[in-house]
């Protein structure tokens, strides 16, 4: 464990081949924080998460997670150490129901962060619980959301990574999804959230930061883009 800040990054840059898309990306994230990445389409949020786990894209700065350098890591070594990713694409298994996902994501337990067990992620995830002996292939798109969701947290990571979490999702299914967040939240987790537009993020995040061609425009408060029509007409989707 930690000093006060879980993950830093600096002069973070990622290319694919020649086409440079992040540029010197800075960002903190502190113990029980909701922070959101926010942007238009094709932004740099999924890149930027993508070169925090070391995923397909080739990155050059300063990534420390618990004041460790992980740049030169490999992915499953990132994760191993506590960084849990859940990208946009819900990759369940869909042949195996609810409760066989969730073991599938068993890791050993950390010393410093939550250990979770099916039964205490059923009290996160009301619906699952519900649902524990259905297949994957059965479920709709936020149930499956959310059961990639538990099913990292079945790796017991101190920080997750939320690629567009609301993305599709029906308006009961985001208020569960915000709910599901802020219990993690209430665990200690840090969670850094992708979005297009501040209407989930403003329920669940402390601050913000705007990426825009792949680079910081805006760190701030909530209140403080709440204030700001100008910054958001320019850079987020209404
Ligand atoms: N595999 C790839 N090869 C080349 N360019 C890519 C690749 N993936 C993404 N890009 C480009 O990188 C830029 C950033 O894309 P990225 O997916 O990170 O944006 P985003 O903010 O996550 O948006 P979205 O909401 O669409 O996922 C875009 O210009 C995109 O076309």
């Amino acid at each position: 464990m930690t000093g006060q800040t879980r993950l830093s990054v600096a002069a973070l840059n990622a290319f694919y081949g020649p086409a440079q898309i992040l540029f010197d990306v800075a960002f903190e994230l502190h113990p029980g924080e909701v922070v959101a990445l926010l942007g238009r389409n094709g932004a740099g949020k999924s890149t930027t998460f993508r070169a925090l786990m070391g995923l397909t894209v080739r990155r050059e700065g300063e990534i420390r997670f618990d004041g460790a350098l992980i740049t030169a890591l490999p992915t499953y070594a990132i994760a191993r150490r506590g960084l849990g990713y859940v990208p946009e694409d819900r990759r369940i298994f869909r042949d195996l129901t609810v409760e066989e996902n969730l073991m599938v994501g068993t890791q050993k337990t950390r010393e410093g962060a939550a250990a979770w067990t099916p039964e205490r992620l059923y009290t996160l995830f009301p619906n699952l619980a519900e649902m524990r002996r259905r297949r994957g292939g059965e479920m709709s798109g936020g149930e499956q959301q959310m059961l990639t969701i538990a099913r990292t947290l079945m790796g017991n990571p101190s920080v997750i990574l939320l690629d567009e979490p609301s993305e599709g999702l029906a308006p009961k299914i985001i208020e569960q999804m915000a709910d599901a967040i802020l219990a993690m939240k209430r665990e200690g987790l840090a969670i850094l959230l992708s979005e297009q537009n501040l209407h989930f993020a403003r329920l669940i995040s402390n601050r913000a930061y705007i990426l825009e061609k792949g680079r910081i425009r805006f760190s701030g408060t909530i209140a403080d883009l709440d204030a700001d029509a100008g910054l958001r007409d320019q850079y987020l989707a209404v």
